[in-house]
C-alpha cells in the first residue's frame, strides 16, 4: 500500500483522470459511496447523521455520503460551512444530486447554529478540510474544529481530520481529533507520525478505482504488510543445509552487557539463520552458552572487560555481521569496530554502540558492494545527523532519506511507526508493534532478525521490511493471545512470540 503527500495524491489524482480517462466526478462519487457504505453497516441502529462541509472536494465527497446515508433512511443535515457561491465544480454536482433528493442542507452556518443542533445526530460526518489545507487554519472554521473536538459525538473524518496537514514538516494547527477515519485511496504521510496519528482515531483505506499504474512514478514510499511478507519471505527449500540459510556473527557485549549479544543471537537463530557465532570477551561466554546453546562463540581480546584490539579477519567467512549491540564506547573497542566495518565489504547491520563508532568513518562507507544497515532510534539519528529529536519526529520521512542517500546506507528509524530507507530514495513504513517494545532489549531482538532476513534470499528491502514486520506483529500477538500484557512484555517473549508469528504467516 503506497502512502502519498498531498501532491503525489494530486498527481496520482491527475494521472488516473487524464490517462485513465476517469472523471473526476466519478472519484468522488466512488470515495463517497464507499464511505457511505461503510458508514452505513457501521453506524446500523443510529438514524440521524450531521454531515459537516467545507467549499472544497472534501466537502464534495461528503454531499456524496449525506446522498447515500439519506437513500438508506437515515436523518441527515449538510451543514454547508461556505456560501454557496463558494461550491463550485465536482462538489457543486455533487451538491445538486443532493438536493435532487430533497437532501436538506444549511448555509453559511455559525457554529452556535450547529451546537445547538448537534444532540439531534447520533454522529456527525467531518467534510470540512481535505488535503488541500494550507497555512493557519481561518478563523471562519477554528470554531467548528473547536466545538467537534468538545462534543461527545462520534466524529467520522473523510479523508483526514479536517486541519490536519497531509504531508510531514509542517506545523499543524488546529485539527479534528476524530474517532475514526475513512482515508481516501492511499494513506497520507501524516497518519504515520507520532504528531498526527493520534489525530485519525481508527482508521480503514478505501479505494476509489485509482489504477496502479497511476502510483508507479509518483510514490516511493510503502506501508509494508502481511501481503509483501506473504509474497516476499522465501520458503525454506526442502534439500538446504545449514549453510543455505547463512552463517552470521554478532559482534559485541563488554562484560557488563551479555544479554545484548544474547537477545541479538537467539532472534537470529529463531527468524532462520543457519549458523550464528557469538563474539564477545571471554567471561560472557559462559552466562551467554546457558542461554543460547545454539550459538558458537569466538573469543574477543579485553581489557578488564572492555573489547581491544582484534583481527578483522576473524570475520571474513561469514555471510552476515550484526555490530554494536553491548559493545561500549570505549575508544579502543570504537578502533576495532571502525577497522572491522572499513575492511569487510559484506552485508552488515550496526546498532547502538556500533552507530556511535560509525559516526567518524561514515563518509569512508558509501563505496561498497554489499548493504550496511543501520537500525538508529530517534536519539541515535538524532546524534548520527545533527538534528535535534523535535526536528527528526517533525520530518523523519525526509531526514532519514536525506541521511541513507548522503552516505549511501539502509536506514531503520526505529519507533512507533519505523521507517526504512534505502540509498537509492526508496522506503517503507512498518506499524506493527505495541508500547510493549518500549523496553531495553527489543531492539537488539530486532537486529538478530535483520540479520537472519538479510541472509535470506530476498532483497534488501524486502529483508528489511519483513524483519520489522515480525519484530512489531511478535509482540501484538503475545498480547493479543494473553500471553503477556504490554507491561511484562520482555525482548526475549518477541523471540519466542516468531513461532506463533512464522507459523500464523505460513497458513496464508
Ligand atoms: N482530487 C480528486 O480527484 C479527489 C479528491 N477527493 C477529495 O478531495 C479532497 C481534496 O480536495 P481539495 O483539493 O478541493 O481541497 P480541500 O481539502 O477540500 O480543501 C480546500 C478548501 O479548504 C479551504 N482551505 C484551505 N486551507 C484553509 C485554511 N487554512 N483554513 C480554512 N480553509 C482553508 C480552501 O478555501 P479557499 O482557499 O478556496 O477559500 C478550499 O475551499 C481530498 O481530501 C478528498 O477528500 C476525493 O473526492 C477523490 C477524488
Ligand atoms: N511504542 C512503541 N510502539 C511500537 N514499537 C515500539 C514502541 N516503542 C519501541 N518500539 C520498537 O522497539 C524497538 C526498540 O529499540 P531500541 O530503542 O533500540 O531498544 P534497545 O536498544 O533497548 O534494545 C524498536 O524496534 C522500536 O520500533
Ligand atoms: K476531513
Amino acid at each position: 500500500m503506497y502512502i502519498v503527500t498531498a501532491e503525489e495524491m494530486y498527481e496520482i489524482d491527475r494521472y488516473a483522470i487524464e490517462h485513465g480517462g476517469i472523471d473526476g466526478r466519478i472519484l468522488m462519487e466512488n470515495a463517497g459511496r464507499a464511505i457511505a457504505e461503510r458508514l452505513i453497516k457501521q453506524e446500523a441502529g443510529s438514524q440521524a447523521a450531521a454531515v459537516i462541509v467545507g467549499s472544497g472536494n472534501n466537502g464534495g465527497d461528503g454531499f456524496v455520503i449525506a446522498r447515500y446515508l439519506l437513500q438508506s433512511g437515515f436523518r441527515v443535515k449538510v451543514y454547508q460551512l461556505a456560501s454557496n457561491q463558494k461550491i463550485t465544480g465536482d462538489a457543486l454536482y455533487h451538491k445538486q444530486l443532493f438536493i435532487n433528493q430533497q437532501g436538506l442542507i444549511e448555509d453559511n452556518v455559525d457554529a452556535e447554529m450547529l451546537q445547538d443542533d448537534l444532540p439531534n445526530y447520533h454522529f456527525v460526518v467531518d467534510a470540512i478540510l481535505g488535503i488541500g489545507v494550507k497555512g493557519e487554519i481561518r478563523s471562519s472554521i477554528r470554531p467548528f474544529i473547536d466545538l467537534l473536538n468538545k462534543s461527545d459525538k462520534k466524529v467520522i473524518s473523510v479523508d483526514i481530520p479536517s486541519g490536519l496537514p497531509a504531508n510531514e514538516g509542517i506545523d499543524k494547527d488546529i485539527a479534528v481529533k476524530a474517532d475514526f477515519t475513512y482515508v481516501v485511496e492511499s494513506p497520507k504521510q501524516s497518519l504515520f507520525t507520532e504528531w498526527g496519528a493520534p489525530y485519525y482515531g481508527e482508521w480503514e483505506v478505501v479505494p476509489i478505482g485509482i489504477p496502479e499504474q497511476a502510483y508507479s512514478n509518483h510514490s516511493s514510499l510503502k506501508r509494508w504488510g502481511k501481503q509483501a511478507f506473504v509474497s516476499t519471505f522465501p520458503k525454506r527449500d526442502t534439500y538446504s543445509h545449514k549453510g543455505s540459510h547463512g552463517k552470521g556473527a554478532v559482534i559485541g557485549g563488554q562484560r557488563t552487557m551479555p544479554g545484548s549479544v544474547t537477545l541479538t543471537a537467539s532472534a537470529a537463530l529463531k527468524s532462520g539463520a543457519g549458523l550464528l557465532t557469538i563474539a564477545t570477551v571471554e567471561d560472557n561466554i559462559p552466562i551467554i552458552a546457558s542461554k543460547c546453546t545454539e550459538a558458537m562463540y569466538q573469543v574477543l581480546e579485553d581489557r578488564d572487560g572492555v573489547i581491544t584490539k582484534n583481527h578483522t579477519d576473524l570475520f571474513k567467512a561469514f555471510d552476515g555481521l550484526a555490530i554494536g549491540m553491548g559493545m561500549g564506547r570505549d575508544e579502543v573497542t570504537a578502533n576495532f569496530s571502525q577497522k572491522l566495518i572499513q575492511a569487510l565489504d559484506m552485508p552488515m547491520v550496526i546498532d547502538a554502540d556500533g552507530l556511535h563508532h560509525l559516526k567518524p568513518i561514515l563518509n569512508t562507507v558509501s563505496e561498497r558492494n554489499h548493504p550496511i544497515i543501520i537500525t538508529p532510534h530517534f536519539g541515535e539519528m538524532a546524534m548520527l545527523t545533527g538534528y535535534t529529536i523535535d526536528e527528526m519526529k517533525r520530518k523523519p520521512f525526509s531526514i532519514a532519506k536525506e541521511f541513507a542517500d548522503q552516505y549511501q546506507l539502509y536506514v531503520v528509524l526505529k519507533g512507533k511507526f519505523t521507517i526504512i530507507t534505502s540509498p537509492y530514495g526508496d522506503q517503507i513504513v512498518n506499524d506493527t508493534g505495541n508500547a510493549g517494545l518500549a523496553k531495553g532489549g527489543t531492539g537488539d531482538v530486532l537486529s538478530g532478525i535483520l540479520l537472519a532476513m538479510i541472509m535470506q534470499n530476498q532483497s534488501t528491502m524486502a529483508a528489511l521490511g519483513n524483519a520489522c514486520y515480525i519484530h512489531g506483529l511478535s509482540a501484538e500477538m503475545r498480547v493479543k493471545s494473553g500471553e503477556n500484557t504490554e507491561i511484562d512484555l520482555l525482548a526475549s517473549d518477541v523471540i519466542d512470540g516468531l513461532s506463533n508469528v512464522f507459523r500464523t504467516l505460513s497458513d496464508v
